[in-house]
């Protein structure tokens, strides 16, 4: 797990970086709304997780959980955050 959310932080990274033309990524680092974009998203995909949490849908459940943990890694990204200031504060919780 740990290895796979270091490579999408990384693609997501590069994306920022390069803003391909086709990237759904680099559209949420240029959109007109700003940051309210990924802000939005997150929203909506939380409350979509709920809805499936309520319904036991355990494949939807997956499904948005990973929108938002996307989500998630593209804000970080966007305050010039590291992954590592994520895990060092679940680190300091244990
Ligand atoms: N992990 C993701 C990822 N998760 C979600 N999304 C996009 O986030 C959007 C979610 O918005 P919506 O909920 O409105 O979408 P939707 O069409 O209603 O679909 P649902 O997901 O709700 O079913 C969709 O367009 C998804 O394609 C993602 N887009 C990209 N990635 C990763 O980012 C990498 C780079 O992608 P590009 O930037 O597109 O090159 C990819 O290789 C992936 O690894």
């Amino acid at each position: 797990m740990d290895e796979t959310l270091e490579e999408l932080f990384a693609v997501i990274e590069d994306r920022k970086e390069t803003l391909p033309e086709d990237s759904y990524t680099a559209s949420l680092f240029t959109h007109e709304k700003g940051e309210n974009e990924v802000l939005e998203k997150l929203g909506e995909e939380t409350t979509e997780l709920v809805l499936a949490a309520k319904d036991d849908d355990r494949e939807e459940i997956a499904h948005e959980g990973a929108d938002i943990i996307y989500h998630l890694l593209v804000l970080l990204s966007m305050k010039d955050m590291e992954l590592s200031d994520l895990e060092a504060e679940l680190e300091a919780r244990r």
